[in-house]
């Protein structure tokens, strides 16, 4: 049985972004990424900082018990990029057999076959302001994959800092304008231990954002969402 480099296990709490936004779910993060962004609010699971333990399908379920017992429904797996690792696809298969329901967030750069059987897929690409650049025809073959899919669904969510950011946020959305698409306000203060000055500051760019999409006819299908969590509950870890 493969092994996953966990990095932390956490909940109950909600999701707190894009498509399953509001859902009572568990927390599985990953170490490792394949990127930077200059933005990254989980740079944790790939600076050094924090160390992850190598753990089996099971173990993970093991844990989830214990943090949660007859308690969960739904789990989010996250990172780092949760696609470099082919053992996850032993938790989703575990998960799916015990009727929980499966979420993961990947950048879509990395393909992973097991993608094909969690419940729901929420592919972030990376506009400007994360410094970094996009496979194109990587991110075609995730969005065919993902469209083939019978009954499980799938988004695209792209995080906003500035209106070049929307620009790119424009071409992925035009590029695949069937996919369900979510703009996300960027957090630009991920070392403030001020909660209520951080809320401040991400409300006001929420209603920038959604005075943007407001006045453009091309974001008429979008949906415009802070991070709940980070409103709730600021920077912290493990909510
Ligand atoms: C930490 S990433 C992990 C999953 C995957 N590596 C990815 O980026 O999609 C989870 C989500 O948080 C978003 N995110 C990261 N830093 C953020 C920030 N400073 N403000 C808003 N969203 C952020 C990412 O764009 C992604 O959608
Ligand atoms: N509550 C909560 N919702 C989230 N949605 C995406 C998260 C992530 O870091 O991937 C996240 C997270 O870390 N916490
Ligand atoms: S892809 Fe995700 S985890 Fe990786 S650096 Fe960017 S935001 Fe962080
Ligand atoms: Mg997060």
């Amino acid at each position: 049985m493969k092994k996953i480099p966990v990095l932390e296990v956490f909940g109950p709490t909600i999701q707190g972004e894009g498509m399953v936004a509001g859902q009572k779910t568990m927390f599985v993060r990953t170490a490792g990424c394949d990127y930077r962004c200059s933005w990254c609010d989980s740079a944790f699971t790939w600076d050094g900082s924090q160390k992850p333990r190598m753990l089996t399908a099971e173990d993970v379920a093991e844990e989830l018990d214990e943090l949660a017992p007859n308690n969960y429904g739904h789990i989010t797996i996250s990172g780092g990029n949760p696609a470099l690792h082919a053992g996850i696809g032993g938790l989703v298969a575990l998960m799916a057999e015990r009727g929980v329901g499966t979420a993961v967030e990947t950048q879509g750069s990395v393909w992973q076959d097991w993608m094909l059987e969690v419940d729901e897929v929420t592919v972030s690409p990376k506009p400007p302001s994360s410094n970094m650049t996009t496979d194109w025809e990587q991110l075609d073959h995730y969005m065919n994959a993902l469209g083939a899919r019978e009954t499980k669904r799938h988004s695209l969510k792209v995080v906003i800092f500035n209106e070049t950011d929307l620009a790119y946020a424009k071409t992925v959305h035009f590029r695949y304008p069937n996919v369900p698409f979510y703009l996300q306000v960027g957090n630009d203060d991920l070392s403030t231990a001020d909660d209520l000055k951080l809320r401040d500051r991400l409300l006001a760019s929420y209603e920038w954002l959604v005075e943007q999409a407001a006045s453009d006819p091309d974001w008429n299908q979008a949906r415009v969402l802070p991070q709940i969590h980070a409103l709730l509950w600021g920077n912290k870890q493990g909510v």
